[in-house]
């Protein structure tokens, strides 16, 4: 638990070989060394045979499920540890944090691993203090004892006052800071504001010092002080809102409401009365709070810096505002003034008529929360608040909400990123509207047409294939002045009856003049019973047993069609495994929003310190996801999108052999190399600088069973691949060493991608799935919220904040080959 003292690590002794290595030895080539635990790059995932029952590399998180099996100390003794490792000259720490020398810690006596987490790791070690952005050895002089940094450890932590800013040691705070009935403030600085900015943003978020020092519930204790206790508010005249600093009654009056700003900071705001409106000065609106508040001064035409002469409430909108309405068809040429209303009603200035609600429509909610528009919380799932919450309060817990963070979900046509979606949908227990499941259906009885048209494509070719052999067959038979008898050439394993021939060469008609949308599912019912012949044909059997050579054919277009009858009917309800297997899911534009949450208070969260006592322990997260569809025409939406906090790009292991027609040129190419163009697209745009990714590679199982058969060097960007190292390679393990070769090819690319980016030591993280499976999505949404702690923990250490790291456990499970 990181609340227990951290002990110098003892020197390892030699270790028998653990599970974790026995199991990497399975994966890697024979005779390959196994590197150490502390060189290992955790960036990417691997599977490992089911007969292998193996635990990830040891993690925080297992290491603490041990500690918390050990009796907390008592609190006297407690500190007597921590005052013994303080006592004169403390032991030279080591450079670098070492790793754990084994998984194994099961000793209640030994102590906890050092406390940088290895997690999702694979992330350099941070350089030595000296060369370090944030604050220089001086600065982090203990303000007491003026001793410099002793170590990485406990030794070289500082703890701050929030107040004045003055740094402690662990040896000092304690005497420094007293009781904390504020927090962490000096004991001079009681009473005192905070007033900067960045210290403020850590009211009540925990400390890793402090939970070395204290116990649980007293570092709860004194974080609820923290958050809770009048000084450390914001006070009045901090708050400017349109213009004009507020009352103390005006600042009750805006904290009290139904709705108030959530982490209200100083600053300027502008806020609209009519329509709730709330924003900081200068911005788009950031949030929709309780309207008809008497607060503040007269809402300004220019409060938002809008250059679009479209007025709303008098205020001129944003650029990001203009087109969220334009998408929801609200006309609005220049010079229009329009009355917004709190219901989200809205009327043209002095023509008395409601036009219409523009949070009405499902897909203006949509745009807007991707635009990072507020949305009105009654009509947001994930956002809404219960309004009791902020009545009943004393502890201000506007200053505990979190921000949604957004996953931005994307890959080729066919990649699985639907797929991807649809189990997070149902891992998370969201429902399919009643809509959207009619559309999955004529989507499903639409494209078991389409499938059977790819089929009968592939026919005809192998039947003129076929026909063409038996030609040359038969003129090898007979000597050139015999005429050859024809009547053996006319017709092959492929060839179809002339009734259906017809149905044939009439539906690819109908495909090739693009019209398959438009004549279904009128005819679904009526062609049915002949769909089912024309599968259950001999010839199309046969064409489809060479499956591995069909381009265009998903590997479900079997499992449809199986059942064409039964899909066609009126009655056709698709089950859930349906649902998964039917191609994409039909969704606004190409685009589909998913909103779900983790409990943070998980078995292998240590995260208590962050969230002391309150009830929402869950961060959410928006999956966001754009299908080839809606990445179509430029990619209009990626360069819409604002604050995405990870990039979840999807590409199909099995693509390596596949033939891609380019959406705008229809020129054929290599669908992993098209996979590899568009995921170096997205990476490299603007926007996208500082967004961790991390890529899925997926259909795993589809990639095993091909492996073996298709060499992985017919797709030339894998030319150089090799398997002289595998001397006796059976299907998995070639798989698993082309998985591996290819992950690499990704990070290579993204390296280099970056190798002009600030931060070009960032990687790439990797991680294997099989859509199919609900526990493989599991474990890679799992595998992300680690990315995302991770990046946290690294962006707040960059800037020299004293986040707890402890909540950055690392739980990715790399046991992925159980479906569920
Ligand atoms: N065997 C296997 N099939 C998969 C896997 N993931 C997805 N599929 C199938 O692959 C097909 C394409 O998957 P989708 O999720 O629709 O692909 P997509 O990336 O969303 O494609 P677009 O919607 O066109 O952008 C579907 O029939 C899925 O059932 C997987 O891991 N293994
Ligand atoms: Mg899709």
């Amino acid at each position: 638990m990181s609340s227990s003292p951290s002990a110098p690590a003892p020197p390892d002794p030699p270790q028998p070989e653990t599970v974790w290595s026995r199991a990497l030895r399975k994966l890697l080539p024979a005779g390959a060394p196994v590197p150490d635990e502390d060189q290992l790059d955790y960036s990417f995932s691997v599977a490992l045979s089911a007969d292998a029952p193996v635990r990830g590399p040891p993690t925080p998180a297992s290491r603490s499920s041990n500690a918390a099996a050990a009796p907390l100390l008592p609190f006297s003794r407690h500190r007597r540890r921590i005052s013994r490792l303080l006592r004169p000259d403390p032991p030279a720490p080591p450079t670098a944090p070492s790793p754990p020398s084994s998984p194994d810690t099961s000793s209640p006596t030994s102590s906890p691993p050092p406390y940088k987490s290895p997690s999702p790791p694979s992330q350099p070690l941070p350089p030595p203090d000296s060369d370090r952005p944030g604050p220089s050895n001086k600065q982090r002089a203990c303000a007491r004892c003026s001793k410099g940094v002793m170590g990485m450890g406990i030794l070289g932590e500082r703890e701050e006052c929030l107040a004045c800013g003055a740094r402690y040691c662990a040896g000092c705070v304690l005497r420094a800071m007293g009781s904390m009935p504020e927090g962490r403030k000096c004991v001079g600085c009681i009473g005192r504001p905070v007033a900067d900015a960045r210290r403020r943003a850590r009211l009540g978020k925990g400390s890793r010092l402090l939970a070395r020092l204290l116990a649980p519930a007293e570092v709860r204790q004194v974080m609820h002080a923290e958050r809770g206790c009048a000084s450390n508010q914001v006070r009045p005249d901090e708050i400017v809102v349109n213009g004009r600093r507020l009352s103390q009654g005006e600042l009750d009056l805006l904290l009290g409401c139904a709705v108030p700003p959530v982490r209200l900071t100083p600053g300027q705001y502008w806020y609209d009365k009519d329509s709730g409106l709330w924003g900081k000065e200068g911005e788009k609106p950031d949030m929709i709070v309780s309207s008809k508040l008497n607060v503040g001064g007269k809402l300004q035409a220019d409060a938002s810096n809008g250059s679009t002469q479209v007025f709303i409430n008098g205020r001129e909108i944003t650029k990001t505002e203009l087109r969220m309405l334009k998408f929801g068809n609200v006309q609005c040429p220049r010079n229009t003034h329009f009355w917004l209303y709190d219901d989200g009603s809205y009327e043209e200035e002095g023509q008395n008529i409601i036009k219409g609600n523009i949070w009405q429509k499902a897909s203006t909610r949509l745009i807007a929360t991707l635009f990072s528009l507020p949305i009105p919380p009654g009509y947001s799932h994930g956002l809404k608040e219960d309004a009791s919450v902020y009545l009943s309060r004393f502890v201000p817990d506007y200053l505990e909400l979190k921000r949604v963070q957004k996953l931005l979900l994307v890959g080729v046509e066919g990649s699985g990123s639907s797929t991807i979606f649809k189990q997070a949908k149902f891992l998370c227990g969201s429902k399919f509207s009643r809509e959207e499941i009619l559309n999955l259906k004529l989507m499903i009885q639409s494209n078991v047409y389409r499938y059977l048209s790819t089929l009968l494509e592939w026919r005809e070719c192998f039947e003129d294939e076929a026909l063409e052999e038996g030609r040359e067959l038969d003129t090898s038979h007979y000597k050139s002045d015999e005429e050859p008898k024809v009547a053996h050439t006319k017709s092959s394993l492929y060839s179809l009856n002339e009734r259906l021939v017809h149905f044939a060469d009439w539906l690819l008609e109908i495909v090739a003049l693009g019209d398959l949308d438009a004549f279904f599912p009128a005819a679904t019912r009526e062609y049915a019973p002949l769909v089912e012949e024309v599968w259950k044909d001999p010839a199309i059997q046969a064409t489809y047993k060479r499956n591995n050579d069909l381009s265009f054919l998903p590997d479900v277009a079997s499992y449809f069609l199986e059942r064409v009858v039964e899909i066609s009917s009126n009655e056709y309800e698709p089950t859930e495994t349906d649902i998964l297997y039917a191609e994409g899911i039909n969704q606004w534009n190409g685009l589909s929003l998913l909103e779900f949450s983790f409990d943070e208070r998980g078995p292998d969260s240590n995260s208590y310190l962050d969230k002391p006592d309150n009830p929402s322990t869950e961060t959410k997260y928006q999956l966001i996801h754009i299908d080839s569809e809606g990445l179509r025409g430029g990619f209009k939406w990626l360069d819409m999108l604002e604050d995405v906090r990870a990039i979840i790009f999807c590409i199909s292991l099995a693509d390596y052999d596949q033939m891609w027609a380019h959406q705008s040129s229809g020129e054929l190419s290599n669908k992993m190399i098209a996979s590899r163009d568009l995921f170096e697209d997205v990476i490299r745009r603007p926007s996208f600088e500082d967004t961790p990714c991390v890529l899925l590679l997926n259909k795993y199982d589809t990639f095993e069973e091909k492996i073996g058969m298709v060499p992985l060097t017919v797709c030339d960007w894998f030319a150089d691949f090799s398997t002289v190292e595998l001397h006796h390679h059976t299907k998995q393990s070639l798989a698993s060493h082309a998985y591996y070769y290819i992950a690499v090819k990704f990070k290579d690319l993204y390296s280099s991608a970056l190798r002009d980016h600030r931060d070009r030591n960032r990687k790439l993280f990797v991680f294997q799935t099989r859509a199919l499976e609900r526990r493989s999505v599991e474990g890679a949404l799992g595998y992300v919220r680690e990315v995302l702690r991770w990046d946290n923990v690294r962006k707040s250490d960059v800037f020299g904040g004293s986040v707890d790291e402890s909540s950055c456990t690392c739980s990715i499970d790399i046991d992925m080959s159980t479906s569920s």
